[in-house]
């Protein structure tokens, strides 16, 4: 929570983290966008979630899953399926996770919240899901692919030690909340632009960095003096 409210802040954008039923029916509807994460889900938590993508949808704002672990029990499986049924503009996993929702069923070798596949293993199984549940699917990992189901666009920033901090996952899909946001009838634009500046803020934290606590404060640093001229510069975004 910590890195994912600092990364919207560095970005412009004003996070409130909340969870309880009794305040999600008038906090959800001043948002301009609602990231659910499944980090850590708990029978308790699961109503506040739904109810927060119900009244998202009623407010006709985008709201974005991140089905953190989906294949790692079968709780946490049948809850993400059941928040995807919500329709969420954007669904953003790893290629594990978004492989667990696509097939359905727990993965025996799941490492939890890190992927034991690469992204490109799920880019046929991203198209599908997003063809059944009418949400953009953007798969994370060395490429990040995103789909409505017919394009494929590719984003190809980044840099490997994102993969040593946690929560990075959870805070690149709270910036894709903060993009789609801005311009929700473009999703699949938006999706890719966040990925794509998520990564280069990566990208220029890595040059000071010393390992990922270090990369951890300077992607944050990275991401709020990040200017246009290297944001251009740097992003590199294709279609597939
Ligand atoms: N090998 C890699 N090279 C470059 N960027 C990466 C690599 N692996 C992950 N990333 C980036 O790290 C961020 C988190 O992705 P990922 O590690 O797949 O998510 P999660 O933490 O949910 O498993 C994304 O912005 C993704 O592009
Ligand atoms: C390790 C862990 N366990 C439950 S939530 C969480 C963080 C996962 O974050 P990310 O998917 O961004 O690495
Ligand atoms: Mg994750």
């Amino acid at each position: 929570m910590d890195l994912m409210a600092n990364t919207l802040l560095s970005a412009g954008a004003s996070p409130a983290m909340i969870h309880s039923v009794e305040e999600i029916p008038e906090f959800t509807p001043k948002a301009l966008g609602v990231c659910i994460n499944a980090g850590t889900l708990a029978p308790d938590w699961l109503p506040g979630m739904k109810l927060a993508a119900q009244v998202a949808n009623q407010s006709k704002k985008p709201w974005v899953l991140d089905p953190v672990a989906a294949g790692g029990s079968s709780f946490r499986l049948k809850a993400c399926l059941e928040l995807l049924a919500l329709k969420p503009s954007v669904v953003r996993g790893n290629g594990s996770e978004i492989l667990a929702l696509f097939k359905g069923c727990v993965d025996s070798n799941s490492k939890g919240a890190d992927s034991v596949h690469g992204s490109s293993d799920a880019v046929e199984a991203a198209k599908s899901l997003a063809q059944q549940s009418g949400s953009v699917v953007a798969i994370s990992g060395a490429v990040d692919y995103i789909t409505d189901g017919d394009r494929v666009v590719c984003v190809h920033n980044g840099v490997p030690m994102l993969q040593k901090i946690t929560a990075s996952g959870c805070s690149v899909t709270a910036l894709i909340a903060a993009f789609v946001a801005v311009d929700p009838s473009h999703a699949v634009e938006a999706t890719a632009s966040a990925l794509a500046i998520f990564g280069v803020a990566s990208e220029v934290g890595m040059d000071m960095a010393r390992g990922p606590a270090s990369l951890r404060t300077l992607l944050i640093d990275s991401l709020y003096g990040l200017d246009e001229a290297t944001a251009l510069g740097r992003v590199r975004i294709n279609r597939l």
